[in-house]
């Protein structure tokens, strides 16, 4: 595509975006995503976009539509019999398109802007595949408002079984972005599992447009170091917890991630520190050092085979969310107490459902690509542990997600939502 005008973006002449941010009835593609975007949903805060999405769903005839806490579930019912606009006599699969509405922490990324086609600020990556489109940037702009906004409008759009062939049922949840226990697809998940059967779920989590199938899995734990309180004009009468933990970071700086191949595609691990913290006070030795690590892990692993590489398997056996420190018996950190915040098993690719070879198909005759891993944790791990087949399939750089300059170009948004729209009215 290179229509020059079809993507130059009529919301802001100026380069910002009119204040507000309410997702409306009337709102074209980019307008809705503007809104999104406009709409702060740092994890926690989401309650306010998830009115929005939620009243924008309702003023739709055609969706049976649910809400728990800051979810918000809206199925079609064209073809499984249970409507009274259903006309037809013929079963049809149903698909779930879903997208989370929190966004990580803002860096200096809201509210966003619309960066111009050719003006020169925007990212040279993007600019270089999308030369004639303007670009929205801010926070959530690849992870993945980009992706909420083609699923709002298909909403909208395939509003007939002469539109879809098959059920739709569009899920908009909350907490996607912090601990596995907060976010709002799981809840729903145990609550009313029934909003989410489904024969297929594509997650609109950036991939460029493509696919990529399973993901990693992710744990997060603090090794703890511990020290001997102390004036720190008297240092010698105590031990410094914050040095100790050098040799935590020298062990991550030192550490070789592997790259592993599960049924074809290859999964790249990570090991790192992502926050540390310790320390009493300004002139006191610390006591406790804190390194908050981060460990991706293929999904050839189980949490308790991932966790035994790192801590022993008897700390892999004891240890978990909310249990408090346990001594690490082996693996890279043993002798450290290990404290765990977080742990999902990743998913394998999956990628061998019909549903999925259409969708595949279609995707290699856009681009040529053919599917590669998710290195993100994403829900695709929830849908295959519930035996829904799912793939990762969103508009937006990956590469991109969670940076500063998060942004995504309109023309990206386009052929993203024309691409799911292409199949989901073919598909069978
Ligand atoms: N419970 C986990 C949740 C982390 C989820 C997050 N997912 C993404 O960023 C997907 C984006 C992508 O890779 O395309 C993540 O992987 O950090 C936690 O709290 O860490």
């Amino acid at each position: 595509m290179t229509d020059e005008k079809k993507y130059t973006s009529t919301l802001a002449p100026d380069g910002q975006l009119a204040p507000g941010g309410k997702i409306s009835p009337d709102q074209n593609l980019d307008e809705i995503f503007a809104a999104l975007m406009h709409t702060y949903s740092v994890s926690d805060s989401e309650s306010a976009l998830a009115d929005s999405v939620e009243a924008f769903l309702r003023a739709c005839a055609h969706l049976q539509v649910h809400r728990y806490g800051d979810t918000v579930v809206a199925a079609t019912h064209f073809y499984d019999g249970t409507s009274h606009t259903n006309t037809s006599h013929t079963s049809a699969p149903r698909v779930i398109l879903a997208g989370h509405i929190d966004v990580v922490p803002v860096i200096e990324n809201f509210p966003p802007r619309i960066l111009s086609a050719g003006d020169g600020t925007i990212r040279p990556d993007v600019a270089e595949r999308y030369p004639h489109s303007d670009v929205m940037w801010g926070r959530g702009a690849t992870d993945m408002k980009a992706s909420d906004a083609a699923f709002l409008y298909l909403a909208r759009e395939l509003d007939s079984a002469e539109k879809t062939r098959v059920d739709i049922t569009y899920v908009f949840y909350d907490h996607e972005e912090v601990q596995a226990e907060k976010n709002g697809l799981g809840k729903v998940v145990a609550a009313h599992p029934d909003w989410v059967a489904a024969d297929f779920a594509i997650i609109g989590e950036p991939t460029n447009t493509l696919i990529e199938g399973g993901c990693n899995g992710t744990m997060r734990f603090d090794v703890l170091t511990h020290g001997v309180a102390a004036h720190s004009a008297r240092a010698w009468m105590g031990r410094n917890a914050i040095h100790a933990a050098a040799d935590v970071l020298r062990t991550l700086a030192e550490y070789e991630p592997a790259t592993i191949r599960v049924n074809g595609l290859e999964y790249r691990e990570g090991l790192n520190a992502t926050m540390i913290s310790g320390g009493e006070g300004t002139n006191i030795i610390p006591q406790e050092c804190r390194v908050h690590v981060n460990y991706r892990f293929a999904p050839d692993k189980t949490i308790h085979e991932a966790k035994a590489l790192l801590m022993g398997e008897e700390c892999a056996r004891v240890s978990g969310v909310g249990v408090g420190p346990v001594r690490a018996d082996g693996g890279l950190f043993a002798g450290y107490d290990i404290d765990m915040k977080d742990e999902s098993a990743g998913a394998r690719p999956g990628l061998d459902s019909p549903l999925v070879d259409s969708l595949v198909a279609r995707v290699r005759e856009r681009s040529g690509q053919e599917p590669t891993a998710k290195f993100g944790w994403t829900d695709v791990a929830r849908f295959s542990e519930l035996g829904i087949p799912a793939v990762n399939l969103g508009a937006g750089d990956p590469l991109l997600a969670h940076k500063a300059d998060e942004q995504v170009a309109l023309q990206e948004l386009h052929e993203y939502t024309d691409l799911l729209c292409g199949w989901l009215s073919e598909n069978r």
